[in-house]
């Protein structure tokens, strides 16, 4: 070994820069928490998303692509996030138990300081927000190879709640399982649409296994756990929270297998400049009801981002329409467009507008 070895010194040159970054981190939660002071002052609210999108732009174009790009914007996420937290302590609710792909979601859409309040439906997941017990829920709305998430949709239609935010998680299946050997598995648990999502890999590699559609993943994983005999599809998340061996990793039948979950809250927040905003909506009961609206906003030069209808509950052949629009209320295009739609309508309901999730690609469970 080589002895005069240059390292301790350079060690020592980090160490003094992680203690000048420690010392900057305190003064600027403490800066944050003035500001916090400050807004509640003047009743304003705490998360302020275009101020944050301007730190991040302004951040990764000084960057200059010396410290990798996607390392910067989550370490100021985790910054930012846990300064937002300081000035106002938020509890989240997600479809537990714990390690769901929404509790995933939630940790990387909240950070590590927020505290996590796992509920067994989604359905209670909006209740707890309507109540007030729980500042924010975080709920699966669409996957982009099964579709809807009804159970969230149909939340919408019974709870008077709002979207504060958007995110998407790339999602990536395991089969797992307490000894890790496929020939012990009996019986593959999991949620209804993971099920659905692996359907192929399943048939093909256990086609004499009965599955068993659960409430969770988290909760399939928790019955793994407890059950030698049953397999689960369940999250990575999962893998380390229940002390449970991969049989197969990626046994889904589709490549680029994503879901996009939604914050929902009291209100939503300010405009950020790249936002979406959702809308419930009723139509008249006459010809062409559907072309109106749509004329409407083609009129306007609204970008019409999704469309979903549901049957409305205890209403034989009535649906509700589930519209997601490119902008925020606060838009003179948007605004415009909502007071046409609500005179076009027999039932308009904002459900919020909010910054849509330009980072789908820094989600990935793969890159933890
Ligand atoms: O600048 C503000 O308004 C702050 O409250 C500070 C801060 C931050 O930590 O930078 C925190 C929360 C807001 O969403 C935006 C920014």
């Amino acid at each position: 070994m080589k002895q005069d070895s240059n390292i301790p010194k350079v060690r020592e040159s980090i160490d003094t820069i992680d203690n000048s970054i420690l010392e900057l981190l305190k003064k600027r939660i403490g800066l944050a928490k003035e500001i916090g002071r400050l807004k509640s002052e003047d009743n304003r609210s705490k998360w302020d998303p275009l101020r944050e999108r301007e730190i991040y732009e302004r951040l990764i174009t000084s960057n200059e692509g010396d410290f990798p790009d996607e390392s910067l914007r989550s370490i100021f996420h985790e910054i930012i996030t846990t300064c937002r937290l300081s000035q106002k302590k938020a509890v989240v609710a997600y479809l537990g138990p714990e390690a769901t792909f929404s509790h995933l979601a939630g940790v990387k859409y909240f950070g590590h300081s927020t505290d996590y309040k796992p509920l067994e439906t989604i359905d209670e997941v909006f209740a707890e927000v309507e109540k007030g017990r729980v500042q924010y829920g975080i709920v699966p709305v669409e996957n982009s190879i099964e579709g809807a998430v009804f159970s969230t949709l149909d939340s919408f239609m019974k709870y008077k709640i709002k979207i504060c935010g958007e995110m998407q998680l790339a999602i990536s299946h395991n089969l797992v399982c307490k000894s890790g050997n496929i020939e012990d598995i009996q019986t593959v648990a999991s949620h209804n649409q993971p099920l659905a999502q692996c359907r192929d890999w399943l048939r093909k590699h256990l086609p004499n296994t009965p599955t068993l559609p659960v409430f969770s993943t988290g909760l399939a994983a928790k019955m793994a756990a407890d059950n030698p005999n049953i397999g689960a599809i369940a999250s990575s998340l999962a893998i380390s929270t229940y002390d449970l061996q991969v049989v197969v990793k990626g046994i889904e039948d589709y490549e680029g297998n994503t879901t996009r979950f939604l914050i929902i809250g009291k209100e939503s927040p300010g405009i950020s400049g790249r936002d979406r905003t959702s809308l419930l909506i009723g139509l008249m009961d006459r010809p062409g009801a559907l072309n109106e609206i749509l004329s409407v906003l083609s009129e306007e030069g609204i970008n019409l981002a999704k469309i979903e209808s549901r049957p409305i509950k205890g209403k034989q052949w009535k649906y509700l329409f589930f519209l997601d629009m490119i902008g925020h209320i606060e838009d003179e295009q948007i605004k415009r467009g909502c007071a046409r739609l609500k005179q076009e309508c027999s039932y308009f309901e904002w459900l919020g507008s909010y910054p849509q999730d330009e980072n789908s690609l820094e989600y990935s469970p793969a890159n933890p």
